[in-house]
């Protein structure tokens, strides 16, 4: 982060999951503990040390120092309408308000915080926590060039970002990247049991499962290579991956089919959770 686009205070607002991850992200990028407040129920332990060590400031009283600057909201999106009364003093309209909640719309955090101008919809994803995050992020037009490049670097810290100009392409963004690592580890549980069911034992199963994922990824990370062309590499003309890819993508019912079934849903839902 360059000190030039650092926020002088940030709120956040769920100290969750992904809250978390997010804020170890700015932490470790640089973001002084000092300019940063945390506003959560129930902190958890983890939380609480981290925010002790750094200097984050736990459940000050909302708006005792001013609106903040920056204010990331990453409670879970059915809470937003409870919650908002008591964040009402921590947003001005100069605060830029970033919100990762699957599916709240900006006029659903229009309507929960009146007073604010900026907001920015960013959908993070849980590798943010070790900095190789992928983020679809959106800005209203009430968001300054200046407000947008300060969402920019925040949300930077935890990886890949990319921007979108059309708010609906969040929801896909959700289906896609935000829900994706879940699909993911499924695949990791699913190929385990399968080496199970082929004969292996279990833990054996899960750990050449695990390490198989984990290799690929870091063989994507690594490469140039379309993941076609890897694919590719891996498939010996009339062998076993052939073999077993003929099931995998078969024309009907196969993982293509079951994967834009699955991102649908997911994006259907976060629909649904605008309300
Ligand atoms: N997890 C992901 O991979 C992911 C990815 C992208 C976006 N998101 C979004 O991130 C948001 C949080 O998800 P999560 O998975 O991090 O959930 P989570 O772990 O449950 O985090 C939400 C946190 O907010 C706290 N909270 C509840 N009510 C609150 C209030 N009134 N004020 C302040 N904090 C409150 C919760 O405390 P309690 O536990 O005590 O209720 C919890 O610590 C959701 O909107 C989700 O759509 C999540
Ligand atoms: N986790 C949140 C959910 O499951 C949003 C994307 C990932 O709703």
């Amino acid at each position: 982060m360059t000190d030039t686009r650092l926020p002088r205070s940030l709120a956040l607002v769920g100290a969750g999951k992904m809250g978390g991850a997010m804020l170890e992200g700015w932490l470790a990028a640089g973001l002084p503990g000092a300019a940063v407040s945390i506003h959560d129920p129930q902190p958890s332990e983890a939380m609480a040390r981290l925010c002790a060590e750094k200097g984050v400031a736990v459940n000050p009283q909302p708006g005792a120092a001013g609106s903040a600057e920056v204010l990331v909201l990453a409670i879970k999106p059915q809470m937003l309408d409870a919650a908002a009364p008591a964040l009402q003093p921590l947003v001005s309209g100069e605060t830029l308000v970033v919100s990762v909640l699957a599916g709240k719309t900006v006029a659903n955090l229009e309507a929960a915080l009146p007073a604010a101008r900026a907001i920015v919809r960013a959908m993070p994803n849980l590798p943010a926590s070790i900095g190789a995050g992928a983020t679809g992020a959106y800005a209203n037009a009430g968001t300054s060039a200046e407000q947008r490049e300060i969402a920019d670097t925040l949300l930077r810290a935890s990886g890949l970002v990319e921007w979108v100009e059309d708010e609906a392409l969040i929801d896909a963004v959700t289906g896609v990247s935000g829900s994706g690592p879940a699909y993911v580890f499924a695949l990791v549980e699913a190929l385990a049991q399968a080496g199970v069911a082929a004969g292996l034992a279990e833990d054996l199963a899960m750990r050449l499962a695990r390490q198989t994922v984990v290799g690929a990824g870091a063989l994507l990370a690594q490469s140039d290579l379309p993941a076609a062309t890897l694919r590719a590499n891996v498939t010996s003309p009339g062998g076993t991956t052939a073999a077993g890819l003929a099931v995998l993508q078969r024309a009907e019912n196969g993982l293509p089919d079951l994967v834009r079934e699955t991102v649908a849903a997911a994006k259907r839902r976060a629909g649904e959770l605008s309300g």
